[in-house]
C-alpha cells in the first residue's frame, strides 16, 4: 500500500463510535497514514547473561504489523532486559533482532518509538518542552515536533497544561505525557514497558485508543504488562516469559485451546462430595456450584453418575480457561 494511501479501519471505527473517545476527552485526530511496508519486529535466539545469571536465554518471537503484542511475565522474568535489546539501550550476549527479516540498524531504531521502564521526563520542566526536546532526539524537526506535541497534549486533554511543569501534573496525566513522548514522528515500531500501570480505567482507554491508531497504519506493537485482564481484552498476540525463556507464545484462542479444560457443575444440593471422587480435581467448590478438573472422561461419567445419584443437575460443561489460568499454569 502506498505510503499515502489511508487507513480505512481507523475512520470505520470512528464512524461506528461517534461518540466514542469524544466522550473521554480525546479529540478526533486526523486519520494516520499507513506505512509504506510492512513491519514485524523480530528477536531471534535473544540472550543476555549478568555474570551467571541468564536473565535472557534463547528469547525468540515476533512482534507483528498492525498487532498488540502482549509481553509478561512474573518480575525478574526478562521482559525489561529483552525491550532494551531490541531499542539497543542494553548489549546483547548472543542472538538477534530484525526488522521485516533484516538486522535492526541504528537508523530503524531512531524510528521506533520507546517507552523505558524507568521514566525520563524531568520533574522541572514543562511538558510541552520535554516532548518537543525527545522528539528532537529522534530526528523530528523542532516546528514539527511542537505541532505534534501541542496536538498530542490538546487530544489528551492536557492543551491547558503544555507549560506546566511535569511535577506539577498527576502521575497518571506523567504518563500520558510519557506514552505520548514513544508517539511522537508516526514510529515504525513500538516498544513499551509497562504503559498502562498507574493509569485509572479511562486512560487505558485513552491509551488504547492511541496505540490502535498505530495498529491500523501497519505499526507492531509490543508491550509489558502485569495486568492480564488488560491483556485478554487488548492483545491479538501474547508471549509469556518464564526465567528468561519464552514458555508461551500465540493469540489468545490459540494459547486458551491449549489450556487445561475445566467443568462448571451446578447442583440442586450441596457439591461438597465432589471432592471425594476420583479423577476428579476440585479446584474451586461454592455451595452448589464447583470448578472441577477432570483427569479423563471416566472420571467425567463417575462425576456425573454421582451427581444425578445425589439429585438435580442444572449444569455440567465446560469453561474455557482464561488468560490468568494459562498464565498460572505455563509459570508455575
Ligand atoms: N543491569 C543488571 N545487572 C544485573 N542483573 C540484572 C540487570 N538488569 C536486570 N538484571 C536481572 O535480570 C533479570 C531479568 O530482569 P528484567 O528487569 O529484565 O525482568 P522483568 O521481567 O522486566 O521484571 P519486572 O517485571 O520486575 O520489571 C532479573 O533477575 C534482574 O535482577
Amino acid at each position: 500500500m502506498a505510503g499515502s494511501d489511508l487507513v480505512s479501519g481507523g475512520r470505520l471505527r470512528r464512524e461506528a463510535d461517534p461518540a466514542g473517545s469524544a466522550l473521554r476527552g480525546i479529540r478526533p485526530w486526523p486519520v494516520l497514514p499507513r506505512l509504506g511496508a510492512m513491519s514485524t519486529l523480530e528477536v531471534r535466539d535473544l540472550t543476555r547473561t549478568f555474570g551467571d545469571l541468564r536473565a535472557v536465554d534463547g528469547v525468540s518471537f515476533a512482534a507483528r504489523d498492525g498487532m498488540l503484542t502482549g509481553f509478561v511475565g512474573s518480575n525478574g522474568a526478562g521482559k525489561t532486559s529483552t525491550m532494551r535489546m531490541m531499542m539497543g539501550v542494553l548489549a546483547i550476549t548472543s542472538g538477534e533482532v530484525l526488522l521485516d527479516g533484516a538486522p535492526v540498524t541504528r537508523a530503524d531504531r531512531r524510528t521506533f518509538g520507546y517507552m523505558p521502564e524507568e521514566r525520563g521526563l524531568y520533574p522541572k520542566q514543562p511538558a510541552l518542552d520535554q516532548l518537543v526536546y525527545l522528539a528532537r532526539l529522534r530526528g523530528i524537526p523542532a516546528a514539527q515536533a511542537r505541532t505534534e506535541a501541542m496536538d498530542h497534549l490538546e487530544r489528551l486533554g492536557l492543551g491547558e497544561r503544555a507549560k506546566d511543569h511535569v511535577e506539577k501534573l498527576s502521575l497518571g496525566n506523567q504518563q500520558r505525557v510519557q506514552i505520548t513522548a514513544a508517539l511522537m514522528g508516526r514510529p515504525r515500531a513500538l516498544i513499551l514497558d509497562e504503559p498502562f500501570s498507574g493509569l485509572d480505567p479511562s486512560a487505558v482507554d485513552d491509551m488504547v485508543d492511541l496505540l490502535r491508531e498505530h495498529t491500523a497504519r501497519g505499526v507492531p506493537v509490543l508491550f509489558s504488562s502485569h495486568q492480564l485482564d488488560l491483556v485478554e481484552r487488548l492483545c491479538e498476540r501474547l508471549v509469556i516469559l518464564r526465567g528468561g525463556r519464552v514458555v508461551a507464545d500465540g493469540t489468545p484462542a490459540d494459547l486458551q485451546s491449549t489450556g487445561t479444560v475445566r467443568h462448571r457443575l451446578v447442583l440442586g444440593g450441596d457439591a461438597g462430595w465432589v471432592r471425594g471422587v476420583p479423577g476428579v480435581h476440585a479446584v474451586d467448590v461454592d455451595g452448589t456450584t464447583a470448578l472441577v478438573e477432570l483427569v479423563d472422561d471416566a472420571a467425567a461419567q463417575r462425576l456425573l453418575a454421582s451427581a444425578l445419584e445425589r439429585g438435580t443437575v442444572h449444569e455440567l460443561s465446560p469453561v474455557r480457561p482464561s488468560l490468568a489460568q494459562i498464565y498460572r499454569e505455563v509459570t508455575s
